[in-house]
């Protein structure tokens, strides 16, 4: 008979495993299917990013991710446990949108109360340094903005120094300056090496933050890769120019042309989306068109690309 396997180690297993993944809510005409067999699996080390428009699915399986409630059908393992025995043993905490903070208290007092309840009391001073609030650490946290507020959840979320971290749109409603500070700090620590995985509205963020991007529409995985490729691949370029004064011919090429995605044409300027651009640049000069502009794609572009129903 052959031997049991031993539970991975929490050194060795994936940092996270879903699948087969599905939560529904309500029944009968109010059925909801949140998340609808989503398969995922992210190993130790990476950052990645979950990104999808509103009701895409995101806070339900992050939800799934972190033990707050149970998929209908599949599995979550996170480093090979449950996600309720791996938030136990202090291996996965997360940064949420929703869940208050003591208003009263100062920056500091609120990590230390936390701190005390998973008895790191030393860990204190790293983790303010980490969140970027050991300048703000007497300050009260009514006083704090909002971006100051999440860095505030970041400290917390860090206290147990976790293996896998999950953010739910930390940085949502923070203006430019705050945005960059909360990620200045997460890039750090990313570096050190935590395995990182955020929801996020903000496709920049993903650009700059994630190597890796998963895009979530419907409650299905429908693009994941490096956030790079999934960018120059779906996003094809964007062509401007000015048309000529006769450009109805050049138009009716430009319509046939198979490679091109989208044409809109705005006070004499055509704006398109194409995959060959060299060739689509060549017919327009060869028609009259001038003053050309080719931009490389954005990620922007893969997403609605990808997203539009
Ligand atoms: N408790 C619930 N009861 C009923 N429907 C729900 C519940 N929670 C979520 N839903 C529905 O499930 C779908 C997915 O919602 P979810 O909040 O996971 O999306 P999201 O991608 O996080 O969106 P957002 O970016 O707006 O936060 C939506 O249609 C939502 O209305």
């Amino acid at each position: 008979m052959p031997a049991p396997l031993a539970p991975s180690s929490p050194s060795t297993a994936t940092a996270l495993e879903l699948v087969g993944v599905v939560r529904q809510f309500g029944a009968g005409a109010k059925l909801v299917r949140a998340v609808r067999g989503v398969n995922l699996r992210v190993e130790r080390g990476e950052v990645v990013a979950l990104l999808g428009p509103n009701g895409a699915g995101k806070t339900t399986l992050i939800d799934m991710v972190l033990g707050l409630s149970d998929p209908d059908e599949g599995t979550v393992r996170v480093l090979g446990r449950t996600p309720r025995a791996a938030v136990a043993e202090g291996a996965l905490s997360a940064v949420l949108q929703t869940g208050g903070l003591l208003a009263d208290l100062t920056v500091r007092e609120t990590v230390e109360v936390i701190a005390s309840f998973h008895g790191v009391r030393a860990r204190v001073p790293e983790v303010l340094e980490r969140a970027s609030l050991t300048e703000i650490a007497r300050r009260k946290v009514s006083k704090c903005s909002g971006g100051e507020q999440q860095r505030v959840k970041f400290a917390l979320a860090l206290l147990p120094d976790p293996d896998v971290l999950i953010l739910d749109e930390p940085t949502a409603g923070m203006d430019v300056t705050a945005r960059r500070r909360f990620w200045d700090a997460m890039r750090a620590d990313a570096n050190a090496g935590r395995t990182i995985v955020f929801a996020t509205h903000y496709l920049e963020e993903a650009e700059q933050f994630a190597r890796r991007t998963v895009v979530l529409n419907h409650g299905e995985v429908v693009a994941d890769g490096e956030t790079a490729t999934l960018r120059a691949s779906l996003g094809g370029r964007t062509l401007q120019a000015t048309l000529p004064a006769a450009a109805d011919e050049l138009l009716a090429v430009l319509r046939a042309d198979t490679a091109i995605s989208s044409l809109e044409i705005d006070a004499g300027r055509v704006t398109l989306r194409a995959h060959h651009s060299d060739a689509v640049a060549a017919r327009l000069l060869a028609g009259g068109a001038t003053d050309l502009e080719i931009a490389a794609p954005t990620l922007e572009t893969a997403f609605t690309a990808l997203t539009e129903d």
